[in-house]
C-alpha cells in the first residue's frame, strides 16, 4: 500500500476541519478528493504532503513513517504558484531542477508536459493552460513516485483541460501515484480509479466510479454519473 492513513483529525480552535478518517491508497492509481468547500479537502492533501501537522492519527507511506526523503518522493502542484516573470519557462524548470539530488531530464518534462513548443517564452507571456503546464512540469521535476494535484484544471477552456487530462493519463502510464482534489466530477469520473467523497470532515461515501454509481445513482431517468452521485450524497441542502 502507498498510503495507509488511520483515525486522522485536525482541530483549529473551534473548528475540526478532518474529523478522524482512515482510507489507503494503492501503488500506481490516481485518487480523488471530492467534496463541497470546506469539507475538509485541502485539509487531509496538506496533512498528505506532511505541510500541516495532524492534530491525531497516523500516516503510513510504504508501511512506514514518512522520514526526511518523504519531500524528495513526492511532488506537488499547488494551484496558485506565483511564477518569476523575468524567467522564461525552461529556465524556470531549470532553477526548479536544481533544488533536488534526483530530478528528470528536462527534455523529457517538456515533453509529457507538452512544453517544447514555449520553452522559449517568459512565465508572464504564457498563457492559463500553459502555465498549469509548467507547474505540473515542476512538480514532476523531481522524478517523484507520488504526485499531489490541486485542482490541476480549474479555470482551463475545454481543450487546455483536455490536454491537461491526456498529460495526467501519461504521467500515471509511467507507474507514478496520483492524489487529485477536484470540484470537476467529470474529471474525477475520467482520471480517478478510487474516491473518496467528504463531507464536514468525515468520508461519506468511497469508492471506483462505477462502484460509486451503482450504490448512489437511482434507476429513476437521472443521468449515470459522478456528478449525480455527489449532489445525491452532499446537495441535501440545495434540495431541502
Ligand atoms: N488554518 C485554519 N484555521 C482555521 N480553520 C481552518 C484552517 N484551515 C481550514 N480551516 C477550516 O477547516 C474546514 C475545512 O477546510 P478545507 O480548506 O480543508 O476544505 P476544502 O474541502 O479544501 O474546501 P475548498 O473546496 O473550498 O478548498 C473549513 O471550515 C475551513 O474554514
Amino acid at each position: 500500500m502507498l498510503l495507509e492513513i488511520n483515525g486522522l483529525v485536525k482541530r483549529y480552535k473551534n473548528i475540526t476541519a478532518v474529523d478522524g478518517i482512515s482510507f489507503s491508497i494503492e501503488e500506481g492509481i490516481c485518487f480523488g478528493l471530492l467534496g463541497q468547500n470546506g469539507a475538509g479537502k485541502t485539509t487531509t492533501v496538506e496533512m498528505l504532503e506532511d505541510i500541516i501537522t495532524p492534530t491525531r492519527g497516523t500516516i503510513l507511506f510504504k508501511g512506514r513513517e514518512r522520514d526526511r526523503n518523504f519531500r524528495e518522493k513526492i511532488g506537488i502542484q499547488f494551484q496558485h504558484t506565483e511564477l518569476l516573470s523575468f524567467l522564461t519557462v525552461d529556465d524556470t524548470l531549470r532553477t526548479f531542477g536544481r533544488f533536488y539530488k534526483n530530478s528528470l531530464p528536462m527534455e523529457e518534462v517538456r515533453r509529457l508536459c507538452m512544453l517544447e513548443a514555449i520553452g522559449k517564452q517568459m512565465n508572464d507571456r504564457i498563457s492559463g493552460g500553459q502555465k498549469q503546464r509548467l507547474l505540473l512540469g515542476l512538480a514532476l521535476i523531481n522524478d517523484p513516485d507520488l504526485l499531489f494535484l490541486d485542482e490541476p484544471s480549474t479555470g482551463l477552456d475545454p481543450l487546455a483541460r483536455q490536454h491537461m487530462w491526456k498529460i495526467i493519463r501519461g504521467v500515471k502510464a509511467q507507474g507514478k501515484s496520483i492524489v487529485l482534489t477536484t470540484h470537476y466530477m467529470e474529471e474525477a469520473q475520467t482520471l480517478c480509479d478510487d474516491i473518496i467523497i467528504m463531507d464536514q470532515g468525515r468520508i461519506i461515501a468511497q469508492g471506483s466510479p462505477e462502484t460509486l454509481m451503482a450504490q448512489h445513482c437511482k434507476d429513476d431517468g437521472e443521468p449515470r454519473n459522478l456528478e449525480t452521485v455527489f449532489l445525491n450524497l452532499t446537495g441535501r441542502h440545495l434540495r431541502a
